[in-house]
């Protein structure tokens, strides 16, 4: 497959009207200019979710506003088709941090034997054997 362009935010930013529509969502930029007419969910929803000017995306970025409509797996599926590129600079899943080494590197408890552990059987042992 062909390597992806990579696009900065403000040019992403600049892409919000009904003529070119950009959409940043998980990392990926969608050009749904040619959509947005047939989108079930209407050409604003797509408008605003591109829009620098729209608050809570100020980035321009619609993963939120994408995942939170639940969309089908074949709305899913039919983004490949308006895919254009990636986000330059892109911070995956919701700005996490890198992994903690404390939990991935977690030991597995040692093995801890009691006394009981041995003199259990060994009492059972005996006593089997004295019957
Ligand atoms: C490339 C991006 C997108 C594609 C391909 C897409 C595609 C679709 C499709 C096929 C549906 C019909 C229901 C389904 O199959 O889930 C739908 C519904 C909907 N979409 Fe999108 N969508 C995109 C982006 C967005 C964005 C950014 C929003 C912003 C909020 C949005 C809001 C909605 C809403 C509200 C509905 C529900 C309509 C209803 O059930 O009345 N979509 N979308």
């Amino acid at each position: 497959m062909a390597e992806l362009k990579s696009y900065s935010a403000a040019e992403i930013s600049l892409h919000t009207t009904k003529q070119s529509c950009w959409l940043s969502i998980g990392g990926k930029v969608y050009d749904v200019t040619t959509f947005m007419e047939e989108h079930p969910g209407g050409e604003d929803v797509m408008l605003h979710a591109s829009g620098a000017s729209v608050a809570p995306f100020s980035s321009g970025d619609a993963t939120q506003a994408f995942e939170e409509v639940g969309h089908s797996s074949s709305a899913i599926s039919s983004m490949k088709n308006y895919l254009i590129g990636t986000v330059e600079d892109h911070v995956s899943d919701d700005h996490r941090p890198p992994k903690p080494t404390a939990t991935s590197h977690r030991e597995p408890p040692p093995p801890s034997y009691s006394l009981s552990d041995y003199f259990l059987p060994l009492l059972v042992l005996a006593v089997a054997s004295a019957a």
